[in-house]
C-alpha cells in the first residue's frame, strides 16, 4: 500500500534501493520513510524558466568543497547546496521524526538513500528561485546517480563536475582540525573518518570515473591553500563560459 501512495506522491518507481536498505537497517522506521517522502513530494511548482545549470562538486571528506563553493558564490552567479548540510538541517529540525535515522547514517559515514536526499535538493532548489546551482558532496554512489538521472535528469542541466583531489592524509587532518575548530559535526572524528574514507573509495570514487569517461570531470589539485585552490577554480569557471 506505501508503495502505492510513495509512487504516486514523487512519481517515482517502487523504491527498490530504498525498501531493501530500510528492511535491513531500520525496518522499524520504514513508515517514518513513507512519511517523509510523503510530506516532502515536490509539489507542482515549476522550476524558473530557464532550465537549471547544475555543477556538482566531489571529493573526499575535508577536501575542501564547502570552502570553494563559498568563494565560487562571491565570485560568480550560483547557489550554494550542501547535500550533507540539507541533510543535517533536516536532522536537526523541530519535529523531525527522521532526525535519528539521518544521524545514524552521518555518523557511520554511510549514505542516505537518495529519495531523501535529491528530495531536499529539488526543494532547495525551487525554493531558492535561482538558476545556477553549486551541488555539493552529491551524488557520492550509484543509488544517488541513479535517483538524480530518474528526478532531475529533465529538469536540470549538468554542466561538469568539479573534483577536488586531495590526499587520504590531507583530508584526515583537515577533518579533524575542523573538528577541533567546533564544527561540531559529529562525523569529524576518526572513528567516523574511517568510515567516511571507506564509503568514499568504494562508492564515490566510481561515480567520478564514471563521469570523467564523460568528459565531464574539471579535476582540481586540493592541496594547497585555499586562495591557490581557487585562483585554479576560477580559472575552469571562466572557461567554462561563467
Ligand atoms: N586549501 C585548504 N588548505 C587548508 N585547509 C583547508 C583548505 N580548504 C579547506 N580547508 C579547511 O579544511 C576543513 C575542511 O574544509 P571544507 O569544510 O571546505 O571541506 P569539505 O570538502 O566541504 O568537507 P566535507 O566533505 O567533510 O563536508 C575546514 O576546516 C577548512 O577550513
Ligand atoms: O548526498 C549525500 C550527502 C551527505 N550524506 C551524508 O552526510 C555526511 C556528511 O556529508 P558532507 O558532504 O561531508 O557534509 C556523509 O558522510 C553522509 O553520511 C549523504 O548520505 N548523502
Amino acid at each position: 500500500m506505501w508503495r502505492a501512495i510513495t509512487r504516486a506522491a514523487v512519481n517515482l518507481p517502487v523504491p527498490v534501493t530504498l525498501t531493501q536498505q530500510l528492511q535491513r537497517q531500520h525496518s522499524t522506521n520504514l513508515h517514518l520513510l513513507q512519511k517523509f517522502i510523503y510530506t516532502n513530494k515536490v509539489s507542482g511548482i515549476t522550476m524558473a524558466n530557464e532550465t537549471p545549470k547544475v555543477v556538482f562538486v566531489l571529493g573526499g571528506p575535508g577536501a575542501g568543497k564547502g570552502t570553494q563553493c563559498s568563494k565560487i558564490v562571491d565570485r560568480f552567479q550560483f547557489t550554494h547546496l550542501s547535500a550533507g548540510d540539507l541533510l543535517r538541517e533536516e536532522r536537526s529540525r523541530e519535529g523531525s521524526e527522521f532526525g535519528s535515522l539521518i544521524e545514524d547514517y552521518i555518523r557511520n559515514g554511510k549514505i542516505v538513500p537518495v529519495e531523501v536526499t535529491c528530495s531536499l535538493l529539488e526543494n532547495a532548489m525551487k525554493n531558492s528561485g535561482k538558476t545556477r546551482f553549486l551541488i555539493d558532496g552529491f551524488p557520492r554512489n550509484q543509488d544517488n546517480l541513479d535517483g538524480w538521472n530518474r528526478q532531475m535528469g529533465d529538469k536540470a542541466d549538468m554542466q561538469f563536475v568539479l573534483f577536488f583531489d586531495c590526499s587520504e592524509d590531507v583530508c584526515v587532518q583537515r577533518c579533524l582540525g575542523r573538528g577541533q575548530s567546533g564544527s561540531g559535526r559529529s562525523d569529524d572524528n576518526m572513528e567516523s573518518l574511517k568510515k567516511r574514507i571507506q564509503t568514499y573509495n568504494n562508492d564515490s570514487l566510481p561515480i567520478i570515473k564514471h563521469f570523467e569517461n564523460d568528459g565531464k570531470v574539471k579535476t582540481i589539485d586540493a592541496s594547497p591553500d585555499a586562495d591557490k585552490v581557487f585562483s585554479e577554480v576560477e580559472r575552469v569557471f571562466v572557461a567554462s563560459g561563467f
